[in-house]
């Protein structure tokens, strides 16, 4: 029942663990905030909108790798081919994952856009369809487990959707209420997965009387106030899902599993009122597509496997009536369809992940899954936006649900003691044998846990080694991030001193350009001048030549005049020193002439 209690965020559980820590939301967040509100319909919606098909590809196995089967699938991922080695052929999806694609790169990819469209009032599903053990589960729920308040690396679409969702919702301030259900489609039964009793009485399924789809008569529907409550109800949800061992897949599910989120959003128009914006989206988990003698099914296992098959089997016709706009489609041939008739060909937007292997033992499956994809790329839906409701209609809606269980639970009362049909008595006995089978399927399993834990021991020593490798490397790369951001520090450096000097240029430019104009006038008075001075110069080397010849004739003369006066020097000379002999020789006889003047003198005084 619609309760104003749950539309106020403020009665939030507050205790719990905040949603926006959740790293992967806030992205996205804010292309979806602007999205709110009814979008016209557009052109494509009125036409119809093929359904999207996306491929998954799974990588080789442990086992496999150490058989060294080889790999048969070449996909790259984010590209929409996928070719086959073995044959060359190649099939074109919306889009291809390859094997290293992660979960988170999945849900932005995918999910994450029909999110959007989800909370804009439209029904979504996605399916996850392919072999077992390729993936399925793992993308649909993947780990459930949290790590301290963040959901794990491994966390699949159901998980990272909750979060995204409510981390939208509050970043909004949106008045909401959000709901969950959970059902397993088993041997043609379903089970309410959130609230699975054996006492409860059986869910039916119902066409919806204003044509929107189908009702699961008895569902639970879970009120869920954040993310992580829907988390708990997931993990009991996947805790009652039926698991059995085949061949093929230690874990094998052989049911299907369809996860449904319904939101209410309050909208208030200009006048006041109050209207109910409905959103929806379903995530489901197909049974595995297998062929029954590969995965080992036998006796009542293959009676299982076979009405998994027929089931799958139904899906593929009702894809091909469509797909040949047959005018009868065979929805009601099995449960299946019945559910989710509204999705194949109806007014839901529709996804289907198609999960493949890679390896070559599984070759035919994988031919197998991609036909059955690309058949159901040409089904065509007309998707619409759910019509907004009031609260009055929502209550006269939930009394009619009220008046419908009270007229079961009287007709329930009426038949006294334990009343039984001869089909039930049989499904009964059915379910007993079916439980003798799981005991022996559960003792099998535990047998594959054991072997599992020793193979994950071992793993964890190889995963420990390559740690310590990819370690040593992380240094590695650190030490040559080093270097290249020295050498990023050099570049930039040099990068700005050539920056510096191109400004120079520039300036240098500019200031040539400005006084061109007077450095030509000055080059030319230059040029003049220098022409003068060229002239000048000529003169002045005439000068200087005439000037030299001058000197040279002085030079002559000089010489001649020098010659002259050595020679007249010489004969000086030589008269000197003849004129000397002379003076010589007079001057003895001068002296001789004395020495008889004083001897005479000496003579005469004696005679006296
Ligand atoms: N892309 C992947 N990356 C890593 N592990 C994966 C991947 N896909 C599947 N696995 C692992 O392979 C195993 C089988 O996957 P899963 O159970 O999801 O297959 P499935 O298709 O749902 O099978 P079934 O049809 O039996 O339900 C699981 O252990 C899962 O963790």
């Amino acid at each position: 029942m619609w309760n104003e209690h749950h539309l106020s965020r403020d009665k939030r559980d507050s205790s719990a663990p905040r949603s926006d820590s959740f790293p992967l939301q806030n992205a996205r967040a804010s292309q979806l905030n602007s999205r709110y509100g009814r979008p016209p319909r557009s052109e494509k919606d009125e036409k119809g909108t093929n359904i999207q098909v996306v491929v998954r590809c799974r990588g080789r196995t442990q086992r496999e790798i150490a058989e060294n089967i080889p790999v048969i699938v070449d996909a790259a991922s984010n590209t929409q081919e996928i070719t086959l080695k073995t044959t060359n052929k190649t099939y074109t999806f919306d889009r291809v994952f390859g094997q290293e694609t992660t979960q988170q790169h999945i849900y932005d990819d995918v999910v994450s856009p029909i999110l959007q469209e989800m909370l804009m009032g439209y029904n979504c599903t996605i399916f996850a369809y392919g072999q077992t053990g390729t993936g399925k589960t793992y993308t649909m729920e993947g780990d459930l487990e949290d790590q301290e308040g963040y959901i794990t690396r491994d966390a699949g679409i159901i998980p990272r959707t909750l979060y995204h969702l409510f981390d939208v919702l509050d970043q909004e301030e949106a008045e909401y209420a959000v709901r969950i259900s959970s059902i397993e489609l088993y041997n043609e039964e379903l089970k309410d997965l959130l609230n699975p009793g054996d006492d409860r009485p059986k869910l039916r399924i119902f066409e919806d009387p204003n044509g929107t789809g189908v009702i699961v008569q008895g569902l639970e529907e879970a009120l869920i106030n954040s993310a992580e409550d829907g988390v708990r109800a997931i993990q009991l949800a996947s805790r009652n899902r039926r698991i059995a061992a085949t061949k093929c897949n230690d874990k094998s599910s052989r049911s299907h599993c369809v996860f449904t989120l319904t939101v209410h959003i309050k909208e208030t128009l200009a006048d006041g009122e109050e209207l109910l914006k409905v959103g929806k989206l379903n995530l489901v988990d197909l049974a595995g597509s297998e062929n029954i003698g590969r995965s080992g099914a036998e006796n009542a296992r293959a009676r299982e496997a076979g009405l998994i098959n027929q089931s799958l089997l139904t899906l593929g016709r009702v894809i091909n009536h469509l797909v040949e706009h047959s005018v009868h489609v065979p929805y009601r041939e099995s449960k299946l369809t019945r559910l989710l008739r509204d999705s194949l060909g109806g007014r839901t937007k529709t996804c289907i992940i198609a999960t493949i292997a890679t390896a070559k033992i599984h070759y035919e499956e994988i031919i197998s899954t991609l036909d059955y994809a690309s058949r159901a790329k040409n089904i065509r839906n007309k998707p619409e936006v759910n019509q907004r409701m009031t609260k009055k209609e929502l209550i006269k809606e939930y009394i009619h649900e009220i008046e419908r269980l009270k007229s079961d639970l009287q007709a329930t009362r009426e038949k006294n003691g334990v009343f039984m049909s001869a089909d039930s008595y049989r499904l009964l006995l059915d379910e007993n044998q079916s439980k003798k089978d799981q005991v022996e399927e559960i003792t099998k399993e535990i047998q594959v846990f054991k072997d599992n834990v020793q193979n994950l021991t071992k793993e964890v020593e190889q995963k420990a080694k390559l740690l310590m490798g990819k370690q040593r490397e992380l240094r590695e790369v650190n030490d040559k991030l080093q270097e290249t951001k020295k050498w990023l520090q050099r570049i930039q450096e040099e990068h700005e001193q050539t920056k510096q000097s191109l400004e120079e240029q520039v300036a240098l430019r500019k200031y040539h350009q400005q006084y061109g104009d007077k450095l030509e006038h000055f080059a030319s008075e230059t040029i003049n001048t220098l022409q003068n001075t060229v002239k000048d110069n000529a003169g002045l080397f005439n000068k200087l030549d005439r000037q030299r010849s001058v000197q040279e004739k002085n030079r002559g003369a000089l010489h001649a005049f020098k010659k002259d006066v050595d020679v007249k020097a010489h004969k000086i000379v030589e008269e000197m020193l003849q004129f000397k002999s002379s003076i010589g020789g007079m001057q003895s006889d001068l002296e001789a002439k004395a020495q008889a003047y004083a001897d005479a003198l000496q003579k005469v005084s004696m005679l006296y």
